[in-house]
């Protein structure tokens, strides 16, 4: 593709050092992923600067280098006379706004829906998609359980855990387009927001889950997490908002000035969306759903109080895009669920495991309220300490848990850098009495779920919380391969 550095809307430019006119190939923004043809993004990170990767850039290529240091780039511009420096106020945001252009402004050709929130933002992104399509509006989804279109998921490898950085994520959305998706439902963290990988995408709809505490190892502080939940709702058309929400639901509220859906759980709320009379049968739940006074009966097959609400949040997109209350209900029980949240597995003669992600306080606490409303002998809850996230976090999570279950297994996820003991042990220090005989301890993910399903029986229930981020356990900056379902899996093949 011919690019002219100056007929790119909104990158910021404030100079460009050589030409102003380029071929270029791809987009990148690292060093060592740079081909032949490549623009580089030269980004200051938490531990390195992308500018002094500048030399190795163009030795694998770059004809182009997008930067915010001046002098640098000026000077480098007089060793490299073919290669363009691009100047720009933020480099985050020219790679935005340039992936946007590289690939055709795929985002624009799509319908977009965008979920945030502490909780919930991967259940209610499969359940718009899976919604969508279910009402025939071909939908991909963008986000922790990977990129999927319409119709499968793709083979594709993720530069982050959940929102992919703006080239990805454009990248993604052209291929939609080119396969006859006509929406995507996406995750947007609050990460992704500060670092701008959705600048320049305007959400025809933002849903708002709840917001708790969480991902203080990168925002430090709580304000600072909301603030940039809250950006998501300063680039929407529509909103869909959480009014039961205590945490950020009169922020967003406050802040949106677009047509809203607000929805709630509470049945003497005013909200214009509301789920009452919850019942749980065998194969999900029951309730009474009233749009703006208009009420049915309407059934889901999802479990927990809370995804009755992530339900309603998915609904109230729908109803955005111009559905009616009548055609949502009709193919609300065939609505399909992500994997890991209350996946729920049974084999004869072998205790129910329920597989769930929770994985902070409140998830937890949510979580378990919901298990015990199920029938079971004995209740056997795994937590983890995380390694690659907030210390503070992994007392909170034993505190939550004592006197709650039978048994309690205290293990490791994603310890990262650190030593699995230090994790647990910092875990430890939450329960009143962590020398109690029913508390046990595993220093590995695998030893955890074995533990626990050694100490099941038929009637008891178990449930395994924390999980996998794309099948794997990050040790030492490496993903290596784990699965749960493949240790279940062995281990019912063992005992039968
Ligand atoms: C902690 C964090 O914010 N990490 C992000 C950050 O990386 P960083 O600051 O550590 O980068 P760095 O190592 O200092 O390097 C700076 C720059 O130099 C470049 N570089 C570096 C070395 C080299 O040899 N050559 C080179 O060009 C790097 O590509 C980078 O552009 O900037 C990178 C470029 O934008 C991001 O891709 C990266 O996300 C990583 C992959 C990540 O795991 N992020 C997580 C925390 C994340 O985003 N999570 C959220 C939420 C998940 C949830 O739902 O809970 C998500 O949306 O996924
Ligand atoms: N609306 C909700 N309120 C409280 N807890 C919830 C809600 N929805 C889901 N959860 C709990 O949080 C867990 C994680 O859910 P989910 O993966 O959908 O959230 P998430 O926001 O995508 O988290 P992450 O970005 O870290 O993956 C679930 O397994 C469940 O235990």
């Amino acid at each position: 593709m011919k690019i002219e550095f100056n007929q790119v809307y909104h990158i910021g430019l404030r100079s460009i050092y050589g030409p102003s006119t380029q071929t270029i190939s791809n987009l990148m923004f690292h060093s060592k992923h740079v081909k032949e043809g490549s623009v580089f993004f030269s980004i200051r990170g938490e531990n390195q600067d992308g500018h002094e990767f500048i030399d190795e850039a163009i030795a694998n290529g770059a004809v182009a280098v997008v930067g915010d240091h001046d002098e640098h780039l000026e000077s480098l511009s007089r060793s490299y006379p073919e290669c363009s420096f691009v100047l720009v106020e933020d480099v985050r945001k020219a790679m935005a706004y340039m992936s946007k252009h590289f690939y055709g402004r795929p985002d624009e050709k799509l319908l977009t829906i965008g979920v945030t929130g502490t909780n919930g933002k991967t259940t209610v992104s499969a359940y718009v998609r899976s919604l969508l399509n279910l009402l025939e509006k071909p939908t991909g989804l963008v986000g922790t359980t990977g990129i999927w279109s319409s119709k499968e998921k793709f083979k594709y490898k993720k530069s982050t855990p959940t929102t992919p950085e703006a080239i990805d994520l454009h990248h993604i959305f052209s291929l939609l387009d080119q396969q006859g998706d006509v929406a995507a439902s996406m995750e947007v963290s609050s990460i992704a927001l500060d670092q701008k990988r959705v600048e320049g995408i305007t959400f025809d709809v933002a849903i708002h889950t709840n917001f708790s505490e969480e991902h203080l190892e990168y925002h430090k502080t709580i304000d600072h997490y909301k603030a940039c939940k809250l950006k998501l709702f300063a680039q929407a058309r529509c909103a869909v908002v959480n009014a039961d929400d205590e945490g950020m639901g009169k922020e967003v509220l406050e802040l949106f000035e677009g047509p809203k859906i607000i929805y709630s759980l509470l049945e003497e709320s005013n909200a214009d969306l509301k789920a009452s009379h919850l019942e749980v049968g065998e194969k999900g739940s029951y309730f009474k759903l009233d749009y703006k006074g208009e009420t049915c009966q309407a059934f889901a097959p999802v479990y927990g109080t809370y995804n009755i609400s992530n339900v309603l949040s998915a609904i109230g997109a729908a109803l955005h895009f111009g559905y009616s209350i009548k055609e949502i209900v009709e193919v609300l029980p065939q609505l399909k669920s992500p994997e890991g949240r209350f996946q729920v597995i049974q084999a004869d003669n072998h205790p129910k495991v329920i597989l769930d992600y929770a994985h902070t306080p409140v998830a937890l606490t949510r979580l378990v309220e919901e298990v015990k409303k199920l029938k079971y002998n004995k209740l056997i809850v795994m937590i983890a300490g995380i390694g690659i996230r907030d210390f503070k976090k992994m007392p909170k999570m034993a505190a939550i848990i004592e006197g709650k279950a039978d048994e309690i297994i205290v293990t490791v996820d994603h310890p990262g850098f650190h030593d699995p003991q230090i994790i647990v042990d910092q875990v430890m220090t939450g329960f009143k009495n962590p020398d109690a005989h029913n508390i046990h301890t595993a220093l590995t993910r695998e030893e955890g779920v074995r533990k626990s399903l050694h100490l099941g029986q038929a009637d008891d229930i178990i449930l395994l919380t924390s999980g996998c981020i794309n099948n794997a356990q990050i040790i030492k900056g490496k993903e290596i391969p784990h699965s749960d379902e493949a240790i279940i899996e062995a281990h019912y093949l063992q005992s039968s």
